[in-house]
């Protein structure tokens, strides 16, 4: 399968990310608020996100089986994330990280784009650049905490953070190799 043979890695998580899923920090729930309205998402149940407030530090971790891969339903939930952290005075910075062995994401949801209409994709590719433009832009300082390999769509989510620390791992792999699958991201 194309999809498998484009990148396959795997490793452990390092102690720096053990440290930052540890469970003394107090948990947050997001709830889903503009975003899923107008999307008729449910609620977010591909994150788990701590959030400390004597720190003002919220790590949001991607716990959506078996690859975090990217649907619309996930991208809304990481916008309605964000856009509920970017609410509270109290939060300052964001970390993102993944719950998911040996990958941090596997990019788009090649699912989503299969077989589907043409307004779903048209839906699905508007939560993308909802999704790193919201980040790219956001007030919170945002970090990308990569346990894992990050193609194409992970990459691109690591990238609109302000800053990147990758586990020193060989077998993990991160970059825009989407052209690989014919396909080409739309203008923005
Ligand atoms: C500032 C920015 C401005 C401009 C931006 C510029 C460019 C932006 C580009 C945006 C375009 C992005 C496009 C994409 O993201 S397309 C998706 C690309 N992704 C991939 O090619 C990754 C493919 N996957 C893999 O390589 C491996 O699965 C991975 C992630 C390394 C994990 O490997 P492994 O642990 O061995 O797991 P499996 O391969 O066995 O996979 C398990 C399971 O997951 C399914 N799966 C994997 N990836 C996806 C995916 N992307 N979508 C949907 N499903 C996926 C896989 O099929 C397996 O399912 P199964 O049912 O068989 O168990």
């Amino acid at each position: 399968m194309a999809l498998r043979a484009a990148l396959r890695k795997s490793c452990a998580l390092t102690g720096l990310f053990c440290q930052l899923s540890s469970s003394r920090h107090g948990r947050v729930c997001a709830s889903p608020v503009l975003v899923a309205q107008q999307r008729n998402s449910s609620t977010a149940q591909n994150i788990k996100l701590d959030f400390d407030q004597s720190t003002g530090v919220a790590v949001m971790h991607m716990q959506c089986p078996p690859v975090n891969a990217l649907s619309l339903e996930f991208l809304t939930e990481i916008c309605i994330t964000v856009e509920k952290l970017e609410m509270d005075k109290s939060c300052r910075g964001l970390i993102i990280t993944s719950s998911q062995p040996k990958v941090f994401s596997a990019g788009l949801d090649l699912l989503e784009m299969y077989e589907t209409s043409t307004e779903h994709r048209g839906e699905f590719w508007r939560a993308v650049q909802e999704m790193w433009l919201k980040l790219y832009s956001s007030k919170l300082v945002t970090i990308a905490a990569i346990n894992g390999s990050s193609p194409a769509g992970g990459c691109l989510m690591a990238m609109t953070c302000d800053y990147r620390i990758m586990a020193d791992n060989p077998r993990y792999g991160i970059g825009l190799n989407e052209t690989q699958l014919g396909m080409v991201a739309p203008f923005w």
